[in-house]
């Protein structure tokens, strides 16, 4: 890892831990192993656990293979890290990518929280998730884009200062201007006060172009660059990141 600039960075990067797998089956199963045992070890503590699942096209196999850990799903809320502004049904929403790979098998059971619901209006659904939030996540799975992006917070999106800023675990997010958005530019997103008391961060990224970009990210500390940076600079938890070529 490079040279910290300042103390403050530098002791929030000294909280990264990379785990390096060979293949993306050991990545899959190492990623699923890590969420299920954090996630058994909240069920011993407390009556229910919370997880906060990215969406995205990396994390669905670890999704599909956590779904078989034999845990008491039914004690387990699961909810969002970031949702595009589609219903849960949409093929390209995140909720329903969480529903078809993990709500499935044994975790069939537990409790799904979607951040968009039909008929409820933006500001509506963030004041719900703001309202759950106030249940700290046991475990929160972030994914990181090509742009360095995560959840639903882009570089130079129009609201970024605003979003880093806020004291609400999610807010509404206008990402227009950032190509990484895609068609969805309407979102809700978490915030790095809702990250900041979850007990357990992982990073789920593979590929050789997201192990250079990891690079670049843990080099700084401004969030505005990229985004995923609020992985490690959020204080709490350590962060896992879990990575396969
Ligand atoms: O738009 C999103 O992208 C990120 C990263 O996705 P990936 O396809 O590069 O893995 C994801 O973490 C986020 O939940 C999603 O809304």
């Amino acid at each position: 890892m490079s040279e910290p600039r300042s103390p403050g960075a530098g002791a929030a990067r000294e909280s990264v831990h990379l785990h390096v797998y060979d293949s993306e089956t050991q990545w899959t199963w190492g990623a699923a192993v890590s969420i299920s045992s954090s996630l058994g070890r909240s069920l011993q503590e407390r009556p229910r656990a919370r997880l906060l699942l990215s969406g995205g096209t990396t994390p669905a196999a670890v999704y599909a293979a956590l779904s078989k850990a034999p845990l008491e799903w039914e004690r387990i809320d699961v909810a969002l890290v970031d949702e595009r502004w589609l219903m849960p049904d949409d093929p390209d929403s995140n909720a329903r990518l969480v529903r078809e790979s993990l709500l499935q098998r044994n975790a069939a059971g537990a409790r799904f929280e979607t951040l968009t619901r039909a008929g409820r209006s933006i500001e509506e659904a963030v004041a719900t998730a703001n309202m759950h939030a106030r249940q700290p996540a046991d475990v929160v799975v972030l994914g990181m884009g090509e742009d360095g992006h995560t959840a639903s917070l882009f570089p130079r999106m129009r609201d970024l200062d605003r979003a880093l800023a806020s004291s609400a675990p999610y807010v509404a997010t206008d990402a227009s201007g950032c190509s990484g958005a895609g068609n969805w530019l309407r979102r809700i997103s978490l915030t790095p006060a809702g990250l900041r008391p979850a007990h357990t961060r992982l990073l789920l990224i593979r590929g050789a172009k997201k192990r250079e970009l990891l690079d670049r990210v843990l080099a700084g500390d401004d969030a505005h660059e990229y985004p995923a940076r609020i992985a490690f600079t959020t204080p709490g938890a350590p962060l896992h990141v879990h990575w396969c070529p």
